[in-house]
């Protein structure tokens, strides 16, 4: 390319950008979120959405006195001078199989053949099990002996043990998995009421981009983390819309942005957010219909992280570095996703590890280093994921990675053996 004219101007706004601490960013973001509709999914959609309403038990659980044995309802006191030199005899009045119940109830000197998880027959007060005794038929009457003494309330849950009526079950917020659904299919409510998923539009910028199926062609590369953020946007509890790349042309990227921004309910766009030539992104967040909230932030990877808000939605100006890309997602943007669902803890997991190997590569910001624990005798120990470089240009060890090192900005580096903060990253689960 034909070299153009420049004189930089170092007191121009493109450079002059003020650095904010991470957790003052997060709290520039949290008054601009706003809330999401609800919406109902059936049951068996669930899985991995946010419930919008709490959860009242509408009755108790268990809701009737049922059994925990396969045996006899009994009535206990009939027992009591029961042993193995006196066996008591009771006569079998009824059997109860799961799923019936019945309307003979138990007096002294009988019982009924009850099945485990049936419903306890209306005055007896105990079950024994069915190796507890010894049948017989006589004169075609069916009756069962006993040799011990058996205690009131014997295998009987009672009503209400779990879960009592109007106790609440699950607050707005949480995220449905398997014990969720487990509570919300016990308690009946087949159309969960959930939020809508947010919309999050993804769009990558750099003339250098190809897409995944073209050849590679020299100086350019192919577009990995319009991916990468698809598969974090879904992690999230997000839904990603892909709007795929475009070219480092201000006017493509204001039209683009302003297209997401009509569509969606966050717009995240990674690449062209430092000082170059070409680093329009920068340059768009300061024109007028945008509010900058910040475009520098003291931490490593991703220090050029850039947040704005556009027509009251969120703008998520990430780094084109891949690894600044992956870690300004996890502290910015999925926390954001997680808040317009309610969610009470929508920042990622602090864990405290003891560091592996020495770190020395410390600066003045906070590092956020891509790491891997591992549990040895019972304690957490945390790692670096890369063998050699922990650069933001580094994209291979994203996949190694599932927790980010914490670093503090330190003279010196960090011995192996000390203490550090750790902030675990939610692989494969949506939280
Ligand atoms: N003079 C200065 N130069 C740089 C500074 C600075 O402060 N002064 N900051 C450096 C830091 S720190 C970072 S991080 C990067 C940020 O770069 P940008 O966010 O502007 O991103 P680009 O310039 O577009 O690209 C950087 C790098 O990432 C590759 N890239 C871009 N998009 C993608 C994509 N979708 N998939 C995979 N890889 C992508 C791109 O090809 C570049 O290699 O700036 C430093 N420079
Ligand atoms: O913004 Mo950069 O990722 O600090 O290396
Ligand atoms: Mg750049």
């Amino acid at each position: 390319m034909k070299i153009n004219s420049h004189s930089d101007d170092i007191t121009s706004p493109k450079f002059n950008r003020t650095a904010v601490q991470v957790e003052a960013a997060q709290a520039k973001i949290s008054p601009h979120v706003t809330a999401i509709a609800i919406e109902r999914v059936t049951l068996e959609s669930a899985h991995g959405r946010t419930l919008a309403e709490t959860i009242h038990a509408p009755h108790p659980y268990p809701f009737f006195r049922r059994s925990g044995m396969d045996g006899y309802a009994i009535v206990s006191s009939d027992t009591v001078n029961a042993s193995s030199d006196q066996q008591i005899w009771l006569r079998v009045v009824d059997e109860i199989p799961c799923g019936y119940t019945s309307d003979q109830p138990i007096v002294p000197g009988t019982t009924a053949r009850i099945m485990t998880g049936a419903q306890v027959p209306d005055g007896a007060d105990a079950v024994v099990m069915l190796e507890m005794t010894e049948s017989r038929e006589q004169d075609g009457e069916q009756w069962i002996a006993l040799k011990r003494h058996i205690q009131p309330n014997a295998n009987i849950t009672p009503i209400g043990l779990e879960v009592q009526e109007g106790q609440l079950l699950l607050e707005a917020g949480t995220i449905i998995q398997a014990g969720e659904q487990s509570v919300l299919a016990t308690f009946g409510v087949a159309h969960v009421p959930v939020f809508r998923r947010p919309k999050v539009a993804i769009f990558a910028t750099g003339t250098e981009l190809l897409e995944v199926d073209e050849p590679l062609q020299p100086g350019r590369i192919r577009n990995s983390n319009s991916y990468m953020l698809r598969s974090l946007v879904t992690e999230a509890g997000g839904e990603p819309v892909m709007y795929g790349s475009i070219a480092d042309d201000v006017d493509t990227a204001r039209a683009k942005l302003a297209e997401a921004v009509e569509d969606n309910d966050i717009v995240v766009t990674t690449g062209g957010v430092s000082v170059g030539d070409y680093d329009i992104m920068g340059d768009l967040v300061r024109e007028g219909n945008m509010e900058m909230l910040f475009n520098k932030v003291t931490m490593r990877p991703g220090s050029v992280t850039t947040a704005a808000v556009v027509n009251d939605k969120l703008l998520f100006a990430l780094s084109g570095n891949p690894g600044a890309c992956f870690v300004g997602f996890g502290l910015f943007v999925r926390p954001t996703i997680r808040m317009m669902q309610n969610d009470a803890n929508p920042y990622l997991e602090e864990w405290t590890a003891i560091l592996d190997q020495e770190y020395t590569k410390v600066n003045n910001f906070t590092r956020f280093v891509r790491g891997r624990t591992e549990i040895r005798n019972g304690r957490v120990y945390a790692m670096p994921a890369a063998a050699r470089v922990d650069e933001s240009s580094v994209m291979i060890t994203i996949k190694d990675s599932d927790c980010l090192i914490i670093i503090p900005p330190e003279k010196k580096g960090i011995p192996a053996g000390e203490q550090v903060r750790i902030l675990k990253l939610p692989h494969g689960q949506v939280k």
